[in-house]
């Protein structure tokens, strides 16, 4: 049995970046940048008023000035012509500064009668005006890679850049295995359950920006695990749940081993998620997942998570693990790592009574997974543990 930093530089040896594709800035959002963009304009590309008022020239300025108020200047349509001594322009915001003018007053210091305007308050220092390429400069860039956010994508539109370079998604296959179980909706005989895992890790792979297809549930024979594997056909990664371990159903290995798999490590020394499997298949990537609800989401958190990140070319792979206080004892670990179910809260972090890997219901109650290294001995209330957030 390897450990889990073993298992898991194993694992990225099996996948890498995946290629670029270009998508509608509209689209782009969620998907990780492969390539710098770089924007093909000034922002703002003049100087321009940051309030409505009048723009004047900065010398003239003192409280009681009088101004001829001469045009007017709107953001889309600048005044043409250049602000003379002693004259004044009116000014919208996000409008053009007019050339002469160096200051922008707030109307609410200033009175206007017809074309007459009277400073009627001490303006402050603050000109009022953004000057041309503040916010950013043609040839500024956005460094990839990074997972595009709201605010990146209104970086972009306003860099102009109508077309973004993305990792193209990694595709996922996912395989169910097991006579006992059917899907979510079917009616399932005295001894079925309905399958969840596939559900379950599908909504943590698209969330995380990768493609799942979800395929039927492969019975118990090698016929239909092989027939599983020919959908699977085309994807980047194949998972297969479940008939990991040692039972006499366990066919995972024997059946994709006949299909030319290439095992890169069997079983890990962790809790849940022992009989772990990988290796390469055809043209993808394989990971056989312990049938087990608990087990088989955690490697998820832990492998294919980091996996997916890899594909999509980003540096920061490894799940974020962050430290609290332990608000409840633990007992004595065992000899695997141990990845256990946990809440944490503003008052500290405490492991879940019951850690038996079957337990879907204390998952989901659940908001980290408490780190404990193989061995490690009980702790006391205070101590402070690693956690990873789910
Ligand atoms: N003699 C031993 N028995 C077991 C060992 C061992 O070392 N020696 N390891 C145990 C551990 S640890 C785990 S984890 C499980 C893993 O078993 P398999 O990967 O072979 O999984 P199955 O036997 O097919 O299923 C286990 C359990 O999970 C349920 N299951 C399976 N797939 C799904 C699914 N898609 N959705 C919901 N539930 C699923 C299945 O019905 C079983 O209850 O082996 C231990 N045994
Ligand atoms: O991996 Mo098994 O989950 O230790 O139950």
């Amino acid at each position: 049995m390897i450990t889990v930093e073993d298992a898991r530089a194993l694992l990225f040896d099996l996948v890498g970046p995946l290629p670029t594709e270009e998508v509608p800035l509209a689209q782009s959002a969620g998907r990780v940048l492969s390539r710098d963009v770089t924007a093909t304009r000034d922002q703002p590309p003049f100087a321009a008023s940051s309030m409505d008022g009048y723009a004047v020239k900065s010398d003239e300025v003192e409280l009681h000035a009088m101004f001829k108020v001469v045009g007017e200047s709107a953001a889309g349509r600048r005044f043409e012509g250049a602000v003379g001594p002693g004259q004044a322009v009116r000014i919208y915001t996000g409008a053009p500064v007019p050339d002469g003018a160096d200051f922008v007053l707030i109307q609410e210091d200033t009175d206007r009668r017809g074309d007459l305007l009277t400073i009627t308050d001490t303006p402050g220092a603050k000109t009022n005006i953004r000057p041309a390429g503040v916010d950013f400069k043609a040839g500024t860039s956005i460094s990839a890679p990074r997972s595009i956010r709201a605010e990146d994508v209104a970086l972009m539109a306003a860099m102009n850049i109508p077309r973004v370079p993305v990792s193209r998604k990694p595709v996922i296959a996912l395989i169910s295995t097991g006579d006992e179980l059917v899907m979510p909706g079917e009616e399932p005989g005295p001894d079925q359950i309905i399958a969840s895992n596939t559900f379950g890790l599908k909504a943590m792979l698209e969330g995380l920006g990768a493609v799942v297809r979800v395929l039927p549930i492969a019975r118990d024979t090698v016929s239909s695990l092989e027939t599983a594997f020919g959908l699977a056909q085309g994807a980047d990664l194949v998972v297969t749940i479940g008939g990991a371990s040692v039972g006499d159903y366990d066919l995972v290995s024997d059946v994709s081993q006949g299909l030319g798999m290439k095992q890169s490590f069997y079983k890990i020394r962790m809790r849940p998620g022992k009989p772990l499997m990988a290796g390469r298949i055809g043209n993808a990537a394989m990971v056989g997942l312990p049938g087990n609800p608990v087990s088989a989401m955690v490697c998820g958190y832990l492998f294919l998570a980091p996996m997916v990140r890899r594909m999509l070319g980003l540096e920061q792979v490894l799940p974020p693990f962050r430290t609290a206080r332990l608000s409840g004892p633990l007992p004595e670990n065992g000899p695997r790592e141990h990845y256990m179910r946990a809440v944490v809260t503003d008052a500290g972090i405490e492991a879940c009574a019951d850690q038996d890997s079957s337990l879907l219901s204390v998952l989901a109650q659940s908001n980290a997974l408490l780190v404990r290294a193989p061995h490690d001995p009980a702790r006391d209330i205070g101590e402070m543990v690693e956690y990873l957030p789910i």
